[in-house]
């Protein structure tokens, strides 16, 4: 059976019957079988047994909060749960406790590693995460012990908005050092003279909910703004006046650079030595996203020549950075330890938020934000099972393939089977693609519950075609194809005839296979990342190509090469098992008879 492990299945369907306060049997219940779990791990018999006989016996679960939440979210928690706040637990006092709580509330400053959910004993269910980004909880190990981890996406929008725009304020003020001078006995007036904002140019990096709120304020700061984000609708920017630019229009013509974009592959050190040198002289840069997305050195070097004249930043790699870190210590540089999400209003809707999220998990319901638990009916996920991992990887192809500055708003999944049209369920298979697309450049978790929800308010239409085949309807689905309308590709042979960007593919022996690029025939199995190239058809290719990777040790794991016609052109299709450096991807692309290439993580 092909791989689910980025989507854990859960079999709960919602009950309307009222259950228990503690609702254990429907967790009992609603936990993924074994044979769905890429870790193997199930519920115990012995665990299901313990469950029900807390459900017996009327007892409350018990919810630990390791940071500070907001009162309203406490008291709700309180009415449903025994409430243990805990501040401050070390690594081991967590390890410890964990194994007397079924959730645990967590902010960004908890760590919720594997061994976390390997010392509950398999009793933590739920980690609720008050806030966005959950990169400091191991999803992946949540997953495989069947706990579901929900977050709070909205509710501290505003809060990061105004945190950004506060340290733009103060930054261009010099209003922490020139405090720090008045409290220190000094009255420096020539030194801290400031820069102005109105009629300067901000670039808003990542056009989502927080870098559009910064922007709206911005405007009425008397700032030209503009923004770029390659999968945010310019329609959307162009209501409230922003122009979205290409990457290097951005960080080249702007006064002040501000970044609201999610730590990916995609992002991380975004802003490094090549793009710095890109910016313009004396350049200022507020950072409220995560520390990941500069290289911290890097940052140092271009305040050290001018070329990034301050800096104001919320978030910082490590975190807290250590106390000797040269970028805190740094007079050009304002620094502020996390505290974009940090406003009274902010914490009290957050914390209602994840306490209704937490509960509602705990009863075995899903909610909406849920990061790894969709709600899939038993039958639907064994027969799709095999196309769940074929489906989100073709999004995920599709998605990579967009060139930066185009937006995506129409994108259309086709699926080919015998079956008659009312006999296959594709809401699974629908919300796989919609992941695929959404994730790579988001902050977002999709699963089944907001799928389509997501997709709606990122302004991005997807649409389902049947394409029928003859013959006996043996399996559900012939092959899956995605295509993405008005958008240029990075990759251009990844345009079909009719001008949409188009990824085909099928599973083969139980594995994802992408079987069309474009209108080229591919085989390749979707494991590992893939390179993809177009070049004149000619002897020896494949040994070019392979003898770099192979001295830069990367494992190909699969080669396809598909051609028009013998002598003209072909695509060439490698997976590889680990990313070659950029050097080894610059090599390949200096091939004379390499037309184009791209590299596509899976
Ligand atoms: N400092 C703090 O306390 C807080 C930090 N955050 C962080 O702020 C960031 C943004 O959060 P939201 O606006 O809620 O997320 P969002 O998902 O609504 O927006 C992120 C945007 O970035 C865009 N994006 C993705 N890849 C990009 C790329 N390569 N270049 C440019 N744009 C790209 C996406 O298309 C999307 O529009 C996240 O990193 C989040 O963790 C959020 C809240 C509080
Ligand atoms: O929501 C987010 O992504 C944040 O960065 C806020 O973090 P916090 O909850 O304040 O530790």
């Amino acid at each position: 059976m092909a791989a689910v492990s980025s989507w854990n299945l859960v079999f709960a369907q919602p009950s309307k019957e009222k259950r228990p306060p503690s609702s254990s049997l429907s967790w009992a219940r609603s936990f993924p079988s074994k044979s769905h779990l890429p870790g193997g791990a199930a519920p115990t018999a012995g665990r299901a047994a313990s469950l029900a006989v807390l459900s017996l016996l009327g007892a409350k679960p018990t919810v630990l909060v390791t940071e500070k939440l907001g009162d309203a979210g406490l008291d709700l928690l309180r009415d449903f749960a025994n409430v243990d706040c805990s501040y401050n637990l070390s690594p081991e006092e967590l390890c410890t406790k964990i194994s007397l709580c079924d959730a645990l509330i967590v902010r960004s400053g908890t760590k919720v590693s594997r061994e976390v959910f390997e010392s509950s004993g398999g009793r933590l269910k739920v980690v609720g995460r008050a806030g966005v980004g959950i990169d400091n909880v191991d999803v992946a190990a949540a997953t495989e012990h069947g706990c579901v981890v929900v977050n709070a996406p909205t509710a501290n929008t505003i809060a990061a908005a105004e945190h950004g725009i506060a340290l733009l304020a103060s930054m261009a003020r010099n209003i922490a050092q020139a405090d720090a001078s008045v409290k220190a006995g000094k009255w420096q007036r020539n030194k801290y003279v400031g820069v102005s904002l109105v009629g300067k140019t901000l670039a808003i990096m990542g056009f989502g909910k927080v870098g559009s709120e910064v922007a709206r304020r911005a405007k009425g700061l008397g700032m030209l703004v503009i923004a770029h984000d390659p999968y945010a609708p310019a329609d959307r920017a162009r209501a409230i006046g922003v122009e979205m630019v290409s990457f290097d229009e951005a960080i080249s013509t702007a006064d002040f650079i501000s970044l609201h974009m999610p730590l990916t592959p995609a992002t991380s050190k975004m802003l490094n030595d090549d793009t710095f040198a890109k910016m313009k002289k004396g350049v200022r840069i507020v950072n409220v996203a995560r520390g990941g997305v500069i290289d911290e050195e890097a940052l140092l070097r271009a305040l050290a020549s001018g070329i990034v004249a301050q800096a104001a930043l919320d978030v910082f790699t490590e975190e807290p950075p250590p106390q000797d870190s040269r970028l805190v210590q740094h007079e050009n540089v304002t620094v502020t330890p996390h505290l974009g999400a940090s406003t009274t209003e902010a914490q009290e809707g957050v914390a209602i938020e994840i306490a209704d999220a937490v509960i509602g998990a705990l009863k075995g319901e899903l909610a909406a934000t849920a990061v790894n638990a969709p709600m899939v009916p038993a039958e639907v996920i064994s027969e799709l099972a095999p196309y769940v991992d074929l489906a989100e990887k073709l999004g995920r192809l599709a998605i990579q393939l967009v060139a930066g500055g185009s937006g995506i708003k129409s994108v259309k999944v086709g699926y080919a089977s015998a079956r008659g049209p009312d006999d296959l369920d594709t809401r699974l298979l629908r919300a796989m693609v919609t992941k695929g697309l959404i994730e790579p450049i988001s902050s977002v978790f999709v699963n089944l519950v907001n799928a389509d929800f997501t997709a709606k308010q990122r302004g991005l239409r997807i649409t389902e075609e049947r394409i029928m085949l003859d013959g006996s309807p043996e399996n559900a689905l012939e092959y899956i194809q995605v295509q993405i309308a008005n958008v240029e590709s990075k990759f251009a042979s990844a345009m079909s005839e009719s001008g949409e960007i188009r990824v085909e593919g099928k599973v083969k022996d139980g594995k994802p296979h992408l079987t069309m690029v474009g209108s080229f025939g591919v085989d390749v199995s979707l494991e590992g990342s893939l390179i993809l190239c177009r070049q004149i058809d000619q002897p020896g290719m494949i040994g070019k190509v392979g003898s770099i990777l192979g001295q830069e040790n990367v494992n190909v794991n699969y080669m396809s090469v598909g051609r028009t016609a013998p002598g003209k052109q072909a695509i060439m299709t490698i997976g590889v098992d680990e990313e070659p450096c950029r050097e080894a991807l610059m090599a390949i692309g200096e091939i004379p008879a390499i037309e184009e290439f791209v590299f596509l993580k899976l």
